[in-house]
């Protein structure tokens, strides 16, 4: 059954152009005029855009004692819901787990997707099983992106000295590093000061992560990354303070992204004062959100091309689960959703106030994680041969965020009364019709795991520059190397 996209404007991170668009077996076989099919999707009016992918998702995870709320089923709904077609989620190891073993584990999650994804590993501890296991999880797997965690002290935290070996062994595989970028120790002792001084509610989350330990924290993953001649890519990128790093490194020529969160370019620190205890607690994530001039900083990454990518983190709990920290704002689980609503967020925030281009809003949402994580142009791209995983988006669609009408489990949600203007009218998962004219038809199962090989464009340009400009002996006449 072939079907093709009528009366549309095609928008890519490069060209806005009127086309039809052809679909057959999952795939794009033509982009052009006058195209015929056996089935027809309307998008007068429309942008017929590559479908978001968001490359930071926590589905189902085990983390502060429970498990995100949102699995593989619902957390994948909710991403066609708001025309994302692609989430690459973090396998997550227990200390001294096998990178194997935990994959196995996140392998018998996701058989329940509605749209593709992928996995980033996460290291979480050093040892020589997890310097073996790299290479078949690189090699057969088809994961080339690597997430070390420098907070979370006394469960995912890893030390500089193990970072470093992780780097380089990356380095050697043609892999990427991946940092979750705040100083966990200073996180740690501020979080125990704030709480012997009776800074017990949510608020104090906010107090005990400021800019400064995050803008640390990115500084030392470049220059360890640096070292060991690896791309880095940062997640969760907050504030102006590990914007500064990141786009002074980039300047410098060294490969690193970064990676702001819709929630950090729409949401403000003023969420964490709110008297409403449960209202401020379901905001708890990390890095907090951050005050009106480090928004701008992002904003401003985004237009500048200094920042690449928008994602969610999503990580939903629920006010059952938050509360577990009454008391003692270390104990809420850290995280926030906003998958479904990642894609108008952004279009309402970032496109209709002239902030972003169309183009842009393609190339942050979904063409410059693909090329990064390497499954550019399959993922990413309106082109033949493409993975048909697009969205016809309808500027003009409205809608009121609001948690009675979302798909993820949770209770409530962090945009709520957003009004939003720019939805998907359909959501095309591999050709599958996932949102129809606003109607949600997911089919659980659906969704694929998409390998990802190492040594992309990226890595391998910096691995030849690296093995240039290393250090080199001087060679001597009439002394020999040695010295003796
Ligand atoms: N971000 C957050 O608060 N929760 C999810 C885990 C992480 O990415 O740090
Ligand atoms: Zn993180
Ligand atoms: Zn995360």
């Amino acid at each position: 059954m072939t079907k093709v996209i009528k009366n549309g404007t095609i928008v890519t991170h490069d060209l806005t152009y009127k086309a039809d668009v052809l679909i057959d077996g999952g795939r794009i076989v033509e982009i052009g005029p006058d195209l015929k099919a056996d089935t027809q999707i309307d998008a007068t009016g429309c942008y017929v855009m590559p479908g978001g992918i968001d490359p930071h998702t926590h589905l189902e995870m085990p983390f502060m004692g429970t498990y995100s709320a949102d699995d593989f089923d619902s957390g994948t709904r909710a991403a066609l819901a708001g025309g994302t077609t692609m989430v690459v989620d973090f396998a997550l190891p227990s200390p001294g787990q096998g990178l194997l073993d935990a994959l196995k584990m996140w392998d018998n999650k996701s058989t329940r997707a509605h749209c593709d994804y992928s996995f980033h590993m996460a290291v979480t501890w050093w040892g020589q099983q997890v310097f073996d296991e790299m290479e078949t999880v690189v090699k057969e797997r088809g994961i080339n992106t690597f997430k070390h965690f420098m907070a979370y002290k006394g469960a995912l935290m890893v030390q500089d000295d193990e970072m470093y070996a992780s780097f380089q062994r990356l380095a050697e595989l043609g892999a990427i590093a991946l940092v979750h970028a705040e100083n966990g120790d200073v996180v740690a002792d501020l979080s125990a000061k704030l709480l012997a001084e009776g800074n017990t509610g949510p608020e104090g989350h906010a107090y005990s992560r400021p800019p400064q330990v995050e803008g640390e924290a990115t500084n030392r993953a470049i220059m360890i990354a640096d070292m060991a001649g690896v791309p880095l890519y940062v997640v969760h990128t907050s504030c102006e303070d590990s914007h500064e790093a990141i786009r002074r490194a980039r300047q410098q020529g060294k490969r690193v992204w970064g990676e702001p969160l819709i929630q950090h370019l729409t949401l403000d620190e003023s969420e964490y004062f709110n008297k409403d205890w449960d209202h401020a607690a379901r905001r708890v994530m990390s890095p907090p959100f951050r005050n009106k001039q480090h928004q701008d900083s992002l904003w401003a990454g985004l237009q500048s091309g200094s920042l690449s990518v928008v994602a969610t983190d999503h990580c939903a709990f629920t006010t059952a689960q938050k509360r577990t920290g009454l008391g003692d704002f270390t104990k809420i689980p850290n995280g926030t959703g906003g998958l479904e609503d990642r894609m108008p967020m952004l279009w309402t925030h970032g496109v209709a106030t002239g902030r972003l281009t169309m183009n842009e809003f393609v190339a942050v949402t979904s063409a410059n994680i693909a090329k990064i994580l390497n499954c550019y142009p399959r993922k990413g791209a309106i082109r033949v041969g493409s993975d048909a995983d697009i969205v016809v988006w309808d500027p003009e669609k409205e809608k009121t965020i609001t948690a009675d009408k979302q798909v993820s489990a949770i209770d409530y949600n962090v945009f709520e009364g957003q009004q939003v203007k720019g939805l998907p009218r359909f959501t095309l998962t591999r050709g599958h019709v996932a949102v129809h004219d606003g109607e949600l038809r997911a089919e659980e199962g659906h969704g694929q795991f998409v390998k990802r090989p190492p040594k992309g464009a990226v890595s391998k340009a910096l691995s030849s520059y690296k093995a240039i400009t290393a250090p080199r002996p001087v060679g001597r006449s009439g002394i020999p190397a040695s010295g003796v």
